[in-house]
């Protein structure tokens, strides 16, 4: 089956035209929507040329995007993150490790912060989207903020609205009040820098003080329907997904800079999402109507989708070019390593329109294994799947959060431990439920180091993790002879086609001593099972077991 395009959607650089009598209104939240430079869905070149007007750091590359500053903040900032503590969560939430209460009080103090600043702005943005392709789970989605960038980014990330659904719009489900060029109040109860993102579900409203990254925004939505999703018996995951000229899906899961959106931009699939994706009872729809590409180190050769979707419309973050040619330099990691850019996922040539795919084939699980131990590719049994699904095993990458400078290990339940509203086993559970259900296969590849660790190995080339994606889309691996992977008990492949098979096995890839190889996967292994002793009285039997054995 072809990609779909449907010619209802508005064209991804909107051309809306702005309403008056439907702004005429004073929100609940705050915001008086009947001020004057209201700017509600505007289009994307005024957009433009006000970013470039009014906040300092902005210019257009020579492919035409425009090139922003996020200020002091180029990644997220997950120890800020608060959720508020109130009767209608006060019971489900997963509070501890990412979520943080808050209590009803401070966020409305939070929340007065943002309110004041944005109202005395000279101009502010107002963008109702959507998230959610399918219109049973959509929410609305409305982001006010201070800066023509932010407004630009979220036209770019939520689904935009066609010019009849923004006439009856109405009121949103949810409002986004972004102030982030404004500080929190450091001595409002429960803060513990200037930055703050918190969460009131409540009152559906989040507020961003103190951190102009961007990213919190679409975070921030995913952070919401994490949480709206499994109540409504459907799953949200952290995953990207593509579809096959058969009408194949496969979702690739993978904590950021794991090759989620790298690996789904595939000439020989359909794109129905990068980054976010909900699995319901008929099939997955992508949340989101844009990407957020990584662009550290991009090349037209190596991710040619990606490099030719950066032009007019799209938002490049924290780049350095060329003052004279505006060539952007993307090996230029002056000011992040966590360079990104957001386009409409039209830009990608064989986007699926609209976003939403058939129940899963293929399950892969990225992980990005800084130790070089892990197998470049790897077929799970279902109980190795939940294993590593609650495990979560990857590296953090440089830049995408607040502080992290190299790889650094980790464990990320559901591989997006930062998003998680629910206890992790809730998210798992529904995953072993659907895989089993749709006999979806499962693969975990590592798309990190090989042949060492980090600092003496390298990083598997992209060209042979995606060789390996290839063998599984076609149908080579599930037929393929396998051996087993000693102390991990992964069955690995003994060939791929365009995958040199000494780098198959991580034993066989390794330039040091064997000493240094046993005693890297043994401290490995141990990391694996400390994490996992934290789930080990919520997982069955064959669930445990389908751990590392030492
Ligand atoms: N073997 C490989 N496979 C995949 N990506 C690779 C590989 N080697 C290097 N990379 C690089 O790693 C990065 C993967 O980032 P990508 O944007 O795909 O992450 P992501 O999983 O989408 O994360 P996020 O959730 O933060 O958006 C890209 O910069 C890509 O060029
Ligand atoms: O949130 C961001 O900055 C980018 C992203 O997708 C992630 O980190 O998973
Ligand atoms: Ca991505
Ligand atoms: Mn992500």
């Amino acid at each position: 089956m072809a990609p779909i395009r449907s010619t209802t959607r508005s064209p991804a650089v909107s051309i809306y035209k702005h309403d008056a009598a439907l702004d005429a209104s004073v929100g609940k939240d705050g915001i008086d929507y009947t001020r004057v430079n209201l700017l509600r869905n505007t289009a994307v070149a005024k957009l433009y040329e006000d970013a470039l007007r009014y906040e300092p750091g902005t210019s257009i590359s020579s492919a035409g995007a425009l090139v922003t500053s996020s200020g002091k903040k180029t990644g997220r900032s997950p120890r800020d993150k608060r959720i508020v503590d109130e009767e209608t969560t006060t019971e489900d939430i997963w509070w501890g490790p990412v979520n943080t209460k808050l209590s009803e009080h401070a966020f409305l103090i939070n929340h007065e912060r943002a309110v004041d600043y944005l109202n005395t702005r000279e101009r502010l943005y107002v963008f109702d989207g959507f998230a959610g392709w399918d219109p049973k789970y959509r929410l609305k989605i409305r982001v006010v903020c201070a800066r023509a960038y932010h407004s630009l980014f979220m036209h770019n990330m939520l689904i935009r609205p066609t010019e009849e659904e923004l006439k009856t719009y109405g009121e949103p489900d949810f409002t986004i009040l972004n102030a982030g060029a404004f500080p929190a109040n450091r001595y409002t109860t429960g803060m513990t820098s200037s930055t703050s993102v918190s969460i009131n579900f409540k009152l559906r409203q989040m507020v961003i003080l103190g951190t102009e990254y961007a990213g919190e925004m679409k975070k921030g939505v995913f952070t919401i329907m994490h949480y709206l999703m499994p109540k409504a018996g459907v799953l949200s995951l952290h995953s990207s997904a593509n579809q096959g000229l058969q009408g194949d899906t496969s979702l690739f899961f993978g904590l950021s800079g794991t090759g989620k959106t790298t690996l789904s931009a595939d000439p020989a699939r359909a794109l129905i999402g990068d980054d976010e994706h909900v699995w319901t009872d008929t099939g997955v729809f992508n949340i989101e109507g844009g990407c957020y590409a990584k662009t550290i180190d991009l090349s037209a050769e190596k991710e040619p989708e990606i490099f030719g979707a950066i032009r007019f419309g799209s938002v490049l973050e924290n780049v350095v070019f060329d003052e004279d040619t505006r060539i952007v330099d993307y090996s230029d990691k002056s000011l992040t390593e966590n360079t990104r850019c957001a386009y409409p996922i039209e830009y990608i040539p064989n986007a699926l329109i609209p976003c939403i795919g058939k129940h899963p084939k293929n399950i892969v699980m990225l992980t990005c294994d800084a130790q070089g131990v892990l197998p470049p590719v790897s077929k799970l049994t279902s109980a190795q799947a939940m294993y590593h699904f609650i495990s979560g095993y990857t590296s953090k990458m440089a830049g995408t959060e607040d502080g992290v400078v190299e790889p650094e290990a980790t464990f990320s339940a559901c591989f997006g431990q930062p998003f998680l509203v629910l206890h992790p086993t809730q998210y798992a559970t529904m995953l072993a439920q659907k895989i089993g259900e749709h006999k979806a296969d499962v693969w975990l590849i590592n798309t990190g180091w090989n042949g060492g660790a980090y600092g003496t190995g390298k990083r598997i080339a992209l060209k042979y993790s995606r060789a390996i994606v290839d063998a599984i889309h076609n149908g080579e691996l599930k037929k393929a002879e396998y051996v087993t992977y000693p102390i991990f008990g992964l069955e690995i492949p003994k060939a791929v086609t365009g995958v040199p098979a000494e780098v198959l096995n991580p034993a066989t890839a390794w330039q040091g001593t064997p000493q240094t190889f046993n005693a890297t996967v043994s401290k490995l292994a141990a990391l694996f099972n400390k994490n996992f002793a934290k789930y080990a009285d919520q997982a069955t039997e064959d669930v445990i077991a389908a751990g590392p054995k030492l």
